[in-house]
């Protein structure tokens, strides 16, 4: 569990990127921050693994402080994915994937070795690990970003806009793809998405956010969806979502999703959890 207690940050030239900022991110589920532009998104990520240091407040990670353990070690215990995958354009696929590992002092062999292996868990061929970054497709890069991402085996797993450059069918692969390994290696992945689609496709838990960091919502999509906050989340959520724009409509048999032209897109099975397990059966994927 990753927890937020009042956390502000404000940059050195007097910018407040985020204000009194406070959440539990739930282990082993995914949680994503959606809002505009510069609403703190990115900086709130990277507070996890210190790549940027709160003003004041605290973040704890299982109960510990992260203020007090040292940030080198911490960002290499966590895995990160960026937008444009953020790959050593001079170094080989497997070497890209290998980095931190290597760094870590882990022998060559069993850093490719283990390379290789990350290479089909994230579904691509092993005939590209000795290829340059530039001699892929752009989604293929963000693969060998999520490798990378996953080659110290974190247990955490944060991701900025990782899929926000390559086209909406490849997004969707990839989606499709960190769904399946979010299930099947029980990370807990903190997601950045301006996307609010996205977010309710990937997120168990959504948090809406407005400038400075400010909570708009927080719940599962379904909650989200049931019952929007304000007028500012029902807007957000719905002039983001063109012409999937859902509801929910109960019906004697539960409660299903009905999409903009009162076609049912899913149904939703059980009560709605607070936080938890996905409760979309066929619904939004
Ligand atoms: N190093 C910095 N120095 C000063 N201000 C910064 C710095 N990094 C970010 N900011 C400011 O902090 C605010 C939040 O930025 P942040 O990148 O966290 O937002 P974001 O929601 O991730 O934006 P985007 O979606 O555009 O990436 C913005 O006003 C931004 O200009």
């Amino acid at each position: 569990m990753i927890e937020f207690r009042s956390v502000t940050k404000e940059y050195p030239d007097g910018t407040r990127a985020v204000e009194d900022f406070s959440l539990v991110i739930p282990s082993m589920k995914t949680t994503v921050f959606v809002g505009s532009s510069g609403c703190g998104k990115t900086t709130i990520l990277r507070m996890i693994n210190r790549m940027v240091d709160p003003t004041s407040g605290s973040i704890q990670i299982d109960g510990a402080d992260i203020g007090g353990i040292e940030p080198v070690g911490l960002r290499r215990s966590i895995g990160y994915v960026m937008q444009n995958s953020g790959l050593l354009p001079h170094r080989k696929v497997v070497d890209n994937i290998a980095t931190v590992p290597l760094l870590k002092g882990v022998k060559k062999a069993e850093a490719r070795q283990q390379a290789l292996e990350l290479m089909d868990t994230v579904g691509l061929d092993r005939a590209f690990a000795d290829r340059y970054p530039s001699q892929l497709s752009g989604g293929q890069q963000q693969r060998v970003g999520v490798a990378r991402g996953l080659a110290v085996n974190p247990n955490i797993l944060l991701m900025d806009e990782p899929f926000g450059a390559v086209d909406p069918l490849v997004r969707s692969d990839l989606q499709e793809e960190l769904i399946r390994l979010q299930r099947d290696l029980e990370k807990t992945v903190v997601f950045v998405t301006h996307d609010i689609d996205e977010a309710f496709y990937l997120g168990h838990q959504v948090v809406i956010l407005q400038k400075g960091g400010h909570i708009a919502q927080v719940g599962t999509p379904a909650e989200i969806l049931a019952n929007p906050a304000d007028d500012f989340v029902a807007t957000f959520i719905g002039a983001n979502r063109g012409k999937r724009a859902l509801h929910i409509e109960e019906t004697p048999t539960g409660s299903i999703l009905v999409d903009d032209d009162g076609r049912p897109a899913g149904t939703l099975t059980g009560p709605v959890p607070v936080s938890g397990s996905r409760d979309t059966s066929g619904g939004q994927r």
